[in-house]
């Protein structure tokens, strides 16, 4: 398939601008100055350091810059092509005549980091086309600063991609050289052997990578070399650009694909294998001996040198995914198709109608691409562009507002650079959690006796990944029914997911642990998820083979199958398949739900007049935040238990009814009893929270300290 060709038209010089590498004329504190308004300026004072230094031929991305010679337009498909080419032979010849001056460029080195990928790679394309000579450079930094680091599952990852990206660049003449040791050290080194004049990378987007980023860029400058920095990991805005209000932003073209031959240095610096850095194995290295995954044998295997494939964690996520770049546009290509035939969002459905499309887990339905996007194999702004090219207005809002949330948890994690262990809610860090370690183990296996959670669970164990919809029952089955703290929820999914991100992975636990800038206003239940999401039981069967023979009426509630039809189906409760870890669903809500209102009563000052919560950050801002509707009301004695996304009156749980068997009859009266809270809260309630105008409450709502506020 020729991407390249067919869908861009957009030019080097058009992406530059709106990187910003050509001069904007503004003014050069800009980005301090909105940092410091947010409260963090003081840890990011590095950047106007760095653009103060910089000379004049140094301009830095995200800040404002000085100018630098325009680049002419690249043919699309062509970048690097025959314009730089012509440029750099220009220059060659300038060197021969002794003109310093129009031999400036020289060679350059290309901090490959989560950018793993030849289109839309904004510091590789501008190295390719202004310098002699490059070299793609992977360093494995010993001194990280980030509190989670890579690991498990999303090390694998790594590891393959990194892998697949070498190859395509040996494809154009080039390479990737590793090092392992400080980021600092090792960039110079590469630097001063090879006599590169320049650095570019794409910016990292995690507050304490960033700090780094502006450290390396600091040191390099102040050597009188050149650092150029790009956004290339987000779609719409960096942490540091959001604002709430603005005009909307423009799309951004990609850059397309690299094609020709890439130059090579003189003479290729020192590099060790890929192998060498380790991120291959997947016996289990650095796996605190608590978790499952930990593996005394394979780990002694390792240790001794013995051949990883022995006993491969990696096994079955090696067999389903396909890696590399090639591969992500390949999968975007097909999910394009599906989308396009309705399989996303089925016409005629709303949006929040959970019965089909993005929510059945039985199905590829959703497009998959998440490790893809997080280690840079695909770049946000190619599937922004290639989605609004074939999908319709209706499709395209409704999936790139998914995208963009990935732009939103970077810049929470910017503001509130603690959310990954810290509750944002501050109260939130007083609640008192119910649950065991035991049960905590048993959620982490796949073995809570529920077989959606179960089968979701040993799904992201063996493959790293689990739709969206999956990832709220998993994680509401933690927090709500066995009363287990986020965090530990956060550590499991960082450690095994494919697409680990800290960013978005704390976003979401805290809105599930009630504890975030958002909350989630639903709960799920194990069983109406179940029937909703995988009606047959496909999903079950195919993560849970133990339930393979099971009919479908009893697939997510195997406890309640006839003792002969457990029989012929070869399930013995609490023998093949586990006993639930907890039998009664409701009650373990209700002891949730009082501790999470027992906080609330000891903390009085961050609950409002109405019930919904407000805190103050340390920049003085203060924000209104929505609390779920059941819990709004602090009443302990008459707890209600809010369904919403599986609310027992919607339409769809009506049609449960329509399963055969003693299921119905399970689906039926839990129903039933949910029905009943709902009437009383109802009664109780002035009117449903759902209906209220939000948008007119908000603004007339008064903190505690009797300030009109605005919506959080
Ligand atoms: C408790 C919990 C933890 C999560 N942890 C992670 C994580 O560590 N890394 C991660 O990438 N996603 C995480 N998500 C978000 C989401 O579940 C995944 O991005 C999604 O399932 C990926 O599948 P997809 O590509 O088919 O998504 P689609 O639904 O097809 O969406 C397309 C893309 O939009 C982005 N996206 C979708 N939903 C979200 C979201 N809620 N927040 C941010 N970006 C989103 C992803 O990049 C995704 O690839 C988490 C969700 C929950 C509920």
């Amino acid at each position: 398939m020729d991407f390249g060709r067919k869908m861009y038209f957009s030019t080097l010089d058009d992406s530059m601008k709106e990187q910003g590498v050509v001069d904007t004329g503004e003014p050069l504190s800009r980005d301090l100055v909105s940092l410091s308004s947010m409260g963090v300026g003081s840890s990011y004072r590095a950047r106007l350091e760095v653009e103060v230094k910089a000379p004049a031929s140094a301009p830095l991305d995200s800040g404002p810059v000085a100018p630098v010679a325009p680049v002419a337009p690249v043919a699309p498909g062509a970048p690097g092509g025959a314009a730089a080419r012509n440029r750099r032979r220009a220059r060659r010849r300038a060197e021969v005549r002794g003109d310093v001056e129009d031999a400036e460029p020289g060679g350059c080195v290309v901090l490959i980091r989560e950018d793993c990928r030849l289109h839309d790679n904004p510091a590789l394309h501008t190295a390719a086309d202004m310098h002699d000579w490059i070299v793609p450079l992977y360093v494995h930094d010993d001194d990280d600063p980030s509190p989670w680091p890579v690991r498990g599952a999303g090390l694998w990852w790594r590891h393959e991609s990194l892998g697949f990206f070498d190859k395509s660049l040996q494809g154009l003449g080039s390479r990737i050289v590793y090092r392992k040791g400080k980021l600092l050290e090792q960039v110079m080194d590469v630097m001063l052997t090879t006599g590169a004049k320049a650095l570019h990378f794409n910016l990292q987007l995690e507050p304490w990578h960033h700090q780094r980023d502006l450290d390396l860029e600091a040191a390099v400058v102040s050597l009188g070399l050149e650092v150029r920095t790009f956004t290339a990991m987000v779609m719409k805005f960096e942490p540091w650009e959001a604002r709430r209000e603005g005009p909307p932003r423009p799309r951004r073209a990609p850059l397309p694909t690299l094609t020709g031959r890439l130059p090579r240095p003189p003479e290729w610096p020192w590099s060790m294998p890929l192998a060498a850095l380790g991120y291959g194995r997947t016996g289990g290295r650095r796996i605190p001996p608590g978790f499952r995954q930990f593996n005394e044998k394979r780990q002694a295997m390792l240790d001794t040198g013995g051949d990883p494939k022995e006993d491969d964690w990696a096994y079955e996520m090696r067999s389903f995914w396909p890696m590399g770049e090639h591969a992500a546009m390949r999968r975007l290509e097909e999910w394009l198709k599906d989308a396009a035939w309705g399989c996303y969002f089925p016409p005629g459905l709303h949006p929040r109608d959970e019965v089909g499309g993005r929510f059945r887990a039985d199905k590829a339905w959703t497009a998959m691409l998440s490790p893809y996007l997080r280690f840079g194999d695909l770049s946000p702004r190619y599937v922004e562009w290639r989605v609004c090219q074939v999908l319709s207005h209706e499709l395209r809002h409704l999936f790139l507002k998914r995208v963009v949330w990935r732009d939103k948890a970077y810049s929470q994690l910017y503001r509130c650079p603690d959310s990954h262990s810290v509750s944002i809610r501050p109260h939130y860090e007083q609640e008192t959690w119910a649950g065991t370690r035991r049960q905590l183990r048993r959620w982490q296996r796949g073995e809570t006796g529920f077989p959606l959670v179960d089968a979701a669970m040993r799904q992201l164990w063996k493959v790293g990944w689990m739709c969206n919809h999956l990832r709220h029952v998993t994680a509401q089955f933690l927090i709500e029914h066995l009363d287990l703290s986020w965090k530990d929820g956060f550590a499991w999914y960082d450690y095994t997911l494919v697409d680990t991100d800290v960013a978005i992975n704390a976003m979401m636990w805290q809105m599930g642990g009630h504890s975030g800038i958002g909350s989630w206003n639903f709960v799920m239940h194990p069983i109406y998820a179940g029937k909703k999401v995988d009606p047959e039981g496909n999903f079950v069967r195919r993560w849970l083979p133990e339930l393979r023979h099971l009919p479908p009426e009893y697939i997510h509630c195997p406890w309640e199958a006839p003792a002969g039809t457990r029989i012929s189906a070869q399930v013995l409760v609490n023998g093949k398949y586990w006993q639930r870890v907890i039998e009664d669903l409701v009650a373990a809500r209700l002891a949730h739900q009082r501790n999470v209102i027992l906080v609330r009563k000891r903390f009085p000052q961050y609950v409002d007049k109405d019930g919904n919560e407000v805190i103050r950050l340390a920049n003085g801002q203060v924000l209104h935040l929505d609390v779920r509707d059941d819990i709004r009301e602090n009443d302990e004695d008459n707890i209600t238990l809010m369904m919403t996304a599986d609310d027992p009156r919607s339409a769809i749980r009506r049609n449960l009814g329509t399963t055969k068997g003693v299921h119905s009859g399970l689906i039926y009266e839990e129903a039933k009893k949910f029905e009943a809270l709902y009437d009383a809260f109802d009664a109780r309630r002035p009117q449903p929270s759902r209906t209220r105008d939000r948008a007119k409450e908000r603004a007339t709502r008064r903190n505690q300290f009797g300030e009109l506020v605005a919506g959080g």
